[in-house]
């Protein structure tokens, strides 16, 4: 997507051919800046800081990283640690997971002088199987909006709420909740998007509003705490939020405060919809609440807040009681009975497992 007229991914190659380039998230919005990765350390650091976050990016950012350490040691030995410090960097996104599987097991198979080069191709293609599957999510999904806009009377944009990023800066390209919205966007159907602050780190107001701003959509922040209200005056006519871990039966794993939007949603009769790639999806667990790992942050992500003053310098703030304890859990599940709708680069499926193993037969031979 683009950042002043000129065409970004969020991870590419660096011309010198051994090393990658990165989006550095955590000076969004404010500043705009390139990061290099060029050791297995970088990479980790990068995703374990949130220099690149979103459940497909970290993916590709992991399968660079194992690449990138095959420069330092690509014995087997070397392979499995990397992968050890990889997988440790956040619990929650199967993404990264399932790109370390993919990227090792390939890896495995050729002799060590080969890995490097064999680790970085393979992860060049994650990245571009991750954008022509968000660019898929966002033809299938603007259907929806298309469909929901002509359903209302076809005289007013349709009110789509997001929580979280899961926009082209989540990904390497496009989006996932995203997508459908800056699908319908091109193809004229008009949009205006309600965008979740998503506190603590407010990946909505810093990142998502600064995505729809660069591509002219109409959109307005809101406190996380609003939409429920909203809904309930008919402000809302759609919600899509993107997903860390979808399970088998259709349970979404999202960012903190993604369920009790869709509470919110399923009390007022609004359509609740989560936008995910096949790497999204972990087959191998049916009950998300109870399966999926949530990962607990620093809470000083709670406790403090980092933002550009008048004098357009940076600082960091205390907003909390000094000495009151915090917890910060950073992503919830929601239950596949409150989801309308699984949006993926194949198609729209009920959120269960009939509707999932429909779109990915496949798998339903695999398990
Ligand atoms: C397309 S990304 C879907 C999710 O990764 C996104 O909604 C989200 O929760 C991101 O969390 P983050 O903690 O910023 O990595």
């Amino acid at each position: 997507m683009n950042i002043d007229g000129q065409p970004y991914r969020t991870i590419f190659p660096d011309p010198d051919g051994v090393s990658v380039q990165v989006i550095d998230q955590t000076r969004l919005p404010f500043a705009f800046e390139l990061k290099r990765l060029a050791t297995l350390e970088d990479a980790a650091v990068a995703i374990r800081t949130m220099i690149v976050r979103g459940a497909p990016l970290i993916g590709v950012t992991a399968a660079y990283g194992l690449a990138l350490a095959m420069r330092a040691d690509a014995s087997h030995d070397g392979i499995d640690r990397a992968v050890a410090t990889l997988a440790a960097t956040r619990p929650t996104a199967i993404n990264l997971r399932w790109a370390l599987d993919r990227v090792s097991t390939n890896l495995r198979q050729v002799a060590p002088d080969e890995r490097f080069a064999r680790a970085f191709a393979e992860a060049g293609r994650i990245a571009e199987e991750d954008v022509a599957s968000c660019r898929a999510i966002g033809a299938h999904g603007s259907q929806v909006i298309a469909d929901l806009h002509r359903a209302k009377g076809g005289d007013r944009p349709v009110t789509v709420l997001t929580h979280c990023n899961a926009g082209w800066l989540a990904t390497v390209d496009w989006g996932t909740a995203l997508a459908p919205i800056y699908a319908a966007h091109e193809r004229g159907v008009p949009v205006h998007v309600l965008v979740d602050e998503t506190r603590p780190r407010s990946q909505g107001a810093a990142l998502t509003a600064f995505e729809l701003n660069g591509h002219g959509v109409p959109h307005t922040v809101i406190a996380d705490n609003a939409g429920g209200h909203l809904m309930q005056h008919g402000g809302v006519d759609l919600c899509i939020v993107g997903s860390d871990r979808t399970t088998a039966s259709g349970d979404v794993c999202n960012k903190i405060g993604t369920y009790l939007k869709a509470l919110a949603a399923h009390d007022n009769g609004v359509p609740f919809y989560a936008a995910l790639p096949f790497s999204t999806i972990d087959w191998t667990l049916d009950d998300g609440v109870k399966e999926i790992p949530i990962e607990e942050r620093d809470g000083r992500e709670v406790t403090h807040m980092t933002g550009r003053l008048a004098d357009g310098g940076f600082a960091t703030i205390e907003v909390v009681s000094p000495g009151s304890p915090v917890a910060n859990p950073a992503f919830d599940v929601t239950p596949a009975r409150l989801v309308t709708g699984i949006i993926t680069e194949r198609g729209i499926c009920e959120a269960s497992a009939e509707g999932l193993y429909g779109l990915y037969p496949e798998r339903r031979k695999a398990a």
